[in-house]
């Protein structure tokens, strides 16, 4: 079976992360995101894929080569401009165009059974079948009214709070039959939520829908991917403790995955469920509790506290730091006896000057140099950075 990924987005809802990682390289368990979703792709008997890429494309197609480590076959297909969701899609048609396909979202992170709704569709004479989930506050998203016979018969984009005529919420994923590139326009930006859904509507063209049951989120902002770590870590098998590390009599509760080569200093604390990876250092009297991740080559120094936080590689942090909520990207140094608070978002390279406080949700943007004492209440960026706020 095939499957169409869209990894063209710019990601600008999860800055600073995304001007190091596109976002389906963020990390999620120390793995790039699509990683996941093409490894539950294979396992679904989805091996033909084809990946539409734009910013920072070289990036997914060097992290994920042809795809036979994941038992797959990967084609990519560049966007020289921005040709919104169904246009990207249409770019890809030489390789979709025999049988149906499934269509993700690259930074779809998830645990749905996608061969239950290709069944559906290959039953069911719609060109389109789009997955549902119910969801209490559907507003960031596209929402369906659907009959009896899974006929969807209204389909309204990102609805205003006095439109939500349904808790049906799109998950973007559909399954598609070849004829759908009957309906997108060749070289023309045209989008399945805001163009093609409404034509083919407008048109009486049906359209079902399928109502997905399981584990599904789009890692668009800093909460859902907060979210969907955990979820994955939740999902670590019971009480594993893998990996070759030395430790000193650290106290530890698993679940826990550990690369190799990780030394753990003495009277240290580790509560699962916790990944760590490779060649990463952790001092002495350190606590890491659940629902954290540490990348590979980090030091975490002594008397230090991480709890809920994610570590991307090779990120210190300096001895007496307390980390609580935070993701910090890649390389990023945090000083001595700092507090960094919930929903914190540090970008890559950053300095945290020691005794400085980063307080609750501020966004840090990459290579940012704070001073020592700082107590830090706004967003800093970089001005070298691109500020432009546009893109998903
Ligand atoms: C224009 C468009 O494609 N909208 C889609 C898409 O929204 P984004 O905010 O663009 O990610 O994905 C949503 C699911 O993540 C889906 O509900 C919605 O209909």
């Amino acid at each position: 079976m095939k499957a169409c990924i869209m990894c063209g987005g710019t990601g600008t809802r999860l800055r600073p992360l995304t001007f190091k990682h596109p976002k389906p390289s963020i990390p999620i368990l120390n793995k790039p995101s699509v990683r996941h979703l093409i490894e539950h792709l294979s396992r679904e008997g989805f091996n033909e894929i084809v990946i539409t890429l734009g910013y920072m494309g070289e990036r997914i197609e060097e992290q994920l080569g042809d795809g036979h480590i994941f038992g797959v076959h990967i084609d990519y297909v560049y966007e020289k401009e921005k040709m919104g969701t169904a246009g990207g899609v249409k770019n890809a048609e030489q390789y979709l165009k025999n049988e149906p396909f499934i269509v993700l979202g690259g930074d779809h992170v998830l645990n749905l059974d996608l061969r239950e709704m290709y069944r559906f569709h290959e039953a069911n004479d719609a060109i389109v079948t789009m997955g549902l989930l119910s969801i209490d506050d559907p507003r960031e998203f596209g929402i369906a009214d659907m009959d009896i016979n899974n006929r969807i018969h209204r389909f309204l984009e990102k609805p205003k709070s006095g439109q939500i005529f349904s808790n049906l919420a799109s998950t973007g994923i559909y399954i598609c039959s070849p004829e759908v590139f009957d309906w997108i326009p060749e070289n023309k930006k045209y989008d399945f939520a805001k163009d093609l859904f409404p034509a083919m509507l407008a048109a009486d063209e049906k359209i079902n829908g399928v109502l997905v049951r399981g584990k599904w989120t789009d890692v668009g902002s800093s909460a859902a991917y907060r979210q969907a770590q955990r979820w994955m870590l939740d999902a670590l098998p019971g009480t594993t403790i893998e990996g070759n590390f030395t430790t000193r009599n650290a106290r530890i509760r698993g679940p826990l995955s550990i690369g190799n080569n990780v030394c753990i200093g003495s009277n240290s604390s580790l509560v699962g469920p916790i990944v760590i990876g490779e060649n990463t250092i952790i001092g002495d009297n350190v606590l890491i509790g659940p629902y954290s991740v540490i990348g590979a080559n980090c030091t975490i120094e002594d008397n230090a506290r991480i709890l809920s936080s994610y570590l991307f590689d090779g990120v210190f942090i300096g001895k007496g730091s307390n980390i609580s909520g935070a993701v910090v990207a890649d390389e990023t140094i945090i000083g001595e006896k700092c507090s960094i608070e919930n929903g914190t978002v540090i970008g890559h390279r950053t300095t945290i000057g020691s005794h400085s406080t980063v307080h609750s949700g501020v966004k840090i943007w990459p290579e940012v140099v704070i001073d020592k004492n700082s107590s830090i209440k706004e967003t800093v960026v970089n001005s070298g950075y691109d500020t432009a706020q546009e893109g998903s």
